[in-house]
């Protein structure tokens, strides 16, 4: 047990927002919304109650208390909506809001008005760590990122660090904040990650799935009108044969029609992880009545946003290397350094992608038309489609206008995937929302390139040649990289 200081404090709670405490091995105790609490310097803490009777005090254990120490006022509680008052700023949980989308969107949702708050483990700046990879901007702490926003703008970001994985926490992350909507991006992204070995492949599929059924159950407990925004991929479909849908088909079959899920190819352990979570969301959307949203994300490039581009230290990553750089952020990065471009086979492997500011925009238009309750609806969210070959051309013809001498060469694919595919997927849903697509346009290529070259000094070359290979992931523990 925690030693008491002599230091106490009073507390107020506004009567709709529940105290952030959570009783310590104890039964549930209702709390009236003023008592007084006994700091100690553990996160354990102990909450004497008024008035007399039985547990007229408890031992109560701050798990998750905001980065914002002071106690919530009248005036936050104000700004506190149900779901049914839409003039009210929605509550919006950020999970995965420390990496590469996840950063980008929830300053955007921030900007736009939204309370937000982030939820991350921070462990995707450890896999940097042990991989010995790094981002080709520099980025700062997070905890300097929210200041320098707070700073800019006067708007508050809400930090919760810890792993999703662990209930307990994400309980008391939903029980202190009490989302309306929940974004969804805390999860290990990386294909090539997922394939390195044995570990790496049960990290990425537990990682991922438990984080995803933890936010599920956390919703049906303590907040059952959230809506869930869950970033799903389109490497689910894989490269079938036939037009891709936005998450259903309606197949005639012996004489019988029926709408049903579309066939999932996935081709990693990283794009299966997601397979698993759509069935996951889509059985309790049914079951228990789960509003969700699954975005079908194609392959993201670009850095700037118009929030990360407001101060340096807001600036977002970008990853060049071979385990969790994207293909035309690494082929920019190769241009401005003299590498060649790396197609992997035959490059006619054709993806949809995005430009991040897209992102931003889809997530936004997600969370303010949400899904009904019980609904689970699937948006494919990329805005053009392009094979490795087109990307590569495109980069060529931008770098020779900036007088790079750009070369191509193509490098045995490291991974197992069709080189030449049909593919023709659909993507109206978000644009019937409202999307304005910032599609791939020659000014964009030219300051992504730009970008590449001032950080040049900045890209380690050993990192760029894939290393990871899909047919000899084996059991034995792995180091990539140099
Ligand atoms: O240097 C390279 C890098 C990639 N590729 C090829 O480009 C395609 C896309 O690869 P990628 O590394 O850009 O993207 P991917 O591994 O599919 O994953 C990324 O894009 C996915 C969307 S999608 O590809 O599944 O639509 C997201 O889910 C992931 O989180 C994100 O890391 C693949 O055919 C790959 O073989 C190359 O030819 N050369």
């Amino acid at each position: 047990m925690a030693q008491l200081l002599s230091t106490s404090c009073s507390l107020k709670i506004p009567s709709c927002r529940k105290p952030f405490f959570q009783p310590l091995n104890q039964g549930p105790i209702a709390f009236p919304t003023s008592f007084t609490v006994e700091i100690s310097k553990s996160p354990v803490h102990r909450v004497v109650l008024p008035g007399k009777g039985p547990r007229r005090s408890c031992t109560v254990y701050a798990t998750s208390t905001p980065i914002r120490q002071e106690v919530p006022t009248q005036s936050h509680s104000g700004l506190h909506q149900s779901s049914n008052d839409p003039a009210k700023p929605k509550r919006v949980m950020v999970i995965g809001g420390d990496g590469y989308c996840g950063w980008a969107t929830a300053l955007h949702l921030s900007n736009k008005g939204y309370e937000v708050a982030i939820v991350d483990s921070l462990i995707r700046r450890l896999f940097d760590h042990q991989l010995g990879l790094d981002s080709l901007t520099p980025i700062t702490s997070i905890h300097n990122r929210l200041r320098v926003w707070k700073s800019l703008t006067g708007k508050t970001i809400e930090l919760y660090i810890g792993d999703i994985c662990d209930f307990e926490f994400l309980a008391e992350t939903f029980k202190s904040f009490e989302p309306d909507s929940v974004v969804h991006f805390g999860e290990q992204r990386s294909a090539p990650y997922s394939m390195i070995d044995r570990s790496r492949a049960v990290f990425t599929q537990n990682n991922n799935v438990i984080g995803t059924l933890n936010v599920l159950f956390a919703i049906k407990e303590f907040r059952e009108q959230c809506h869930l925004v869950k970033l799903g991929t389109m490497g689910e479909y894989g490269t079938p044969n036939i037009d891709i849908e936005e998450g259903y088909i309606t197949i005639t079959h012996n004489g019988r029609t029926d709408t049903l899920p579309y066939p999932k190819q996935a081709s990693s352990f990283y794009h299966l992880s997601k397979v698993h979570d759509s069935h996951n969301i889509a059985f309790t959307c049914k079951a228990w009545g789960i509003r969700a949203t699954d975005l079908n994300q194609g392959v993201v490039y670009g850095v700037r946003t118009d929030e990360t581009a407001m101060h340096e230290e807001l600036c977002n990553r970008l990853d060049y290397d071979a385990v969790f750089g994207t293909a035309l952020n690494r082929f920019c990065v190769q241009a401005a350094v003299g590498h060649p471009l790396t197609v992997y086979g035959k490059g006619g492997q054709t993806r949809g992608y995005l430009d991040i500011r897209d992102t931003v925009q889809c997530v936004e238009l997600a969370i303010a038309n949400p899904a009904k309750a019980g609904e689970f609806r699937v948006f494919n969210q990329f805005t053009e489609q392009f094979s490795v070959n087109q990307l590569a051309a495109l980069v060529t013809k931008a770098g020779e206008k900036l007088g790079l001498d750009v070369e191509t060469i193509s490098v045995p694919n490291p991974r197992v995937e069709a080189e030449e595919h049909y593919y023709n997927a659909k993507h109206t849903k978000l644009i019937e929302l409202g999307l304005k697509p910032h599609l791939l346009s020659d000014s964009l290529l030219d300051s992504l390139l730009n970008f590449a070259i001032q950080f040049k000094d900045r890209v380690d070359s050993k990192q760029i040649m894939p290393s990871v290979s899909w047919k000899k992931i084996g059991a034995k523990p792995k180091t990539v990289a140099a």
